[in-house]
């Protein structure tokens, strides 16, 4: 076969701000999200036809915060349909900001594929005055193209950053450099060209033992975030509300205040998974600091921010109950 002149890239839509429409050029924050049709954001950037030749499909049109467990399944399979076609190089997913994060790590465990699949979004709808969505989106097709992106497991381009889509975390709110990685950036996206610095340890996408065409439906977590004065009956509650496992987003080193760790022993033996991460969003949380892990048979999240762990609990719950499993789990991904 000839080779093809320029790479393949769908960009799948979802909505978020990158989709988003403010009332003047002044509004950066106020503004309404998942109004703008993946069609019409790519036709507003005719440079994309220079590095990839694009097509969008419009997945959903939603801000991110609406994102549930069934639509997490629905993409991620949208997503594996069409990484294995041959003619497609690689996928972008516009997706709003808030939870990107969840998404990305959920596409790194599930889509069993070296190819490219690179989540962007914005923090500024595109009628603002220095909207950064376009030359995000930009980045993220360049990205998506590149041979050199393969294999690296799910991506997040912002803000002219290449991240990994296990360790990105959105760190603020308003501003255009709110993706923010512990581990630092992967690398970095200039004028249309990749520059890669570091690959990722985790075990991610074609070696993972997750698989989005055999999962069809995700178990309840539940984040319960510590602070002074916890009340145990709200981990009880979400305990009745279905939840299979709780991440508790505790203080510090993960640390249960002493007042709740009788409901968590019970619950534990009730057969609800504990998951102790951490609300301080940097570090990593280790198995018997704090508390007797092994004598409560309770997982630690390592390094995972709550929401991060949340999601890798409910993947690791469809595979195994078993507490040893679990942490072997949170240590590999
Ligand atoms: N900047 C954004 O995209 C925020 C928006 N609420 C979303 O996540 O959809």
């Amino acid at each position: 076969q000839p080779a093809r002149s320029k790479p393949q890239v769908v960009i799948l839509a979802t909505g978020g701000t990158i989709a988003g429409a403010g009332a003047s050029a002044t509004n950066s924050a106020t503004y309404q999200a998942a109004k703008v049709p993946v069609d019409k954001l790519i036709a507003g950037i005719p440079e994309l036809d220079n590095v990839a030749q694009v097509r969008g499909e419009q997945a959903f049109q939603i801000a991110s915060e609406s994102f549930t467990n069934d639509k997490l399944v629905e993409l991620g399979k949208r997503v594996s349909a069409l990484v294995k076609d041959p003619q497609v190089d690689g996928v972008v997913i516009t997706h709003g900001t808030d939870t990107l994060e969840e998404t990305s790590f959920f596409l790194n465990l599930v889509i069993r594929s070296d190819k490219p699949v690179v989540l962007v979004g914005s923090m500024r709808p595109g009628t603002s005055m220095s909207a950064d969505g376009m030359l995000n989106l930009y980045n993220a097709v360049v990205v998506a193209g590149s041979a050199d992106a393969r294999g690296k497991g799910s991506l997040v381009v912002m803000n002219d950053q290449i991240h990994s889509g296990r360790d990105v975390t959105k760190r603020v709110n308003i501003q255009t450099n709110a993706f923010y990685s512990q581990w630092g950036p992967l690398g970095m996206v200039v004028e249309g060209r990749t520059y890669w610095f570091r690959t990722p340890a985790k075990t991610h996408t074609t070696r993972s033992e997750f698989d989005i065409d055999t999962l069809r439906s995700l178990p309840e977590v539940h984040v319960l975030y510590g602070t002074g004065n916890m009340t145990p009956e709200v981990y009880k509650a979400a305990a009745r509300a279905g939840a299979r496992a709780i991440v508790h987003a505790g203080t510090g080193n993960g640390s249960v205040a002493n007042y709740l760790v009788d409901t968590l022993k019970a619950l534990r033996s009730e057969g609800l998974h504990i998951v102790r991460s951490s609300r301080v969003g940097d570090g990593l949380v280790l198995r018997n600091s704090e508390q007797p892990d092994d004598k409560y048979e309770w997982v630690v999240a390592h390094d995972l921010n709550p929401q991060k762990a949340k999601i890798l609990a409910a993947l690791a719950l469809t595979k195994t109950g078993d507490t040893k499993e679990l942490q072997r789990i949170f240590w590999q991904y």
